[in-house]
């Protein structure tokens, strides 16, 4: 892997176009679903929506066969799209495909954002975890992503994470990229705003709005009055 020069950058269509933009709609919250759910989580997710503007929802299932998800997935995309919540579906994209979801996350092991674009087409959104780095976000946005994620910012137990990352970056991604940038990890209401200053574009959040101790919508509800949506 070779690191972009400031030419390169300058020279790039891509980057130029997202530069010369200049606009940045607020920060909005990205649900991430607990590690494992029932048949019967339709019926939390409706509650998590009901505290408050969600923008999208990644169906999060590590270790669980495609078919199962595919079942499991189908009143969860119905729910998102009568919100109109983005339905996004974690680490496959022939998932992502076979569902009609609205789009895929991949982590850097889970497959190039230009061949998702080739399979996907135009109109779904790709998210590329990017961890701490900024080259990988700046090849990420190269390849075609629609958003990078930075993190984790918090310690969490939702995932075994070997990166940290700190709210600078953040600053730095939207300086100079138009481009959304997540902010995942540990995220909670109470510890949120220095990274909403910082400027990302989402918090993606799972623990915090799943082990809310008075439930889904009054987690949701927390991260409102944060975001300034509630
Ligand atoms: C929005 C968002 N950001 C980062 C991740 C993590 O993706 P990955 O590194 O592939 O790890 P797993 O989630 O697959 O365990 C994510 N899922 N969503
Ligand atoms: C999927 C993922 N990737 C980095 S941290 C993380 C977990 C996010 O969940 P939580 O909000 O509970 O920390
Ligand atoms: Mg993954």
């Amino acid at each position: 892997m070779t690191d972009f020069t400031d030419e390169e950058l300058a020279l790039d269509p891509h980057f130029a176009d997202q530069f010369e933009k200049g606009f940045r709609p607020a920060c909005q919250l990205y649900l991430i679903s607990p590690p494992s759910i029932g048949d019967d989580f339709a019926d939390r997710l409706a509650q998590a929506f009901d505290g408050g503007q969600v923008a999208a929802f990644q169906l999060r299932l590590k270790g669980v066969d495609e078919d199962t998800i595919a079942r499991l997935a189908k009143p969860l995309q119905t729910l998102c799209a009568q919100r109109e919540v983005a339905f996004i579906i974690n680490d496959s994209v022939a998932l992502a495909q076979r569902l009609g979801a609205d789009g895929v996350h991949l982590g850097q092991g889970d497959g190039d954002a230009r061949e998702a674009r080739k399979i996907l087409g135009p109109k779904v959104q790709i998210g590329v975890t990017c961890h701490d780095s900024r080259h990988l976000a700046m090849e990420a946005g190269e390849a075609g992503a629609d958003y990078v994620a930075f993190g984790a910012f918090y310690p969490t137990t939702t995932k075994e994470v070997l990166h940290r990352a700190e709210p600078s970056i953040l600053g730095w991604w939207t300086t100079l990229f138009e481009l959304p940038c997540v902010a995942i990890g540990g995220i909670t209401a109470a510890n949120a705003a220095p990274l909403v200053a910082a400027g990302a574009d989402f918090l993606a959040v799972s623990s915090a709005v799943w082990a809310h101790p008075d439930g889904p919508e009054a987690g949701v509800r927390a991260f409102a009055k944060v975001l300034g949506t509630g």
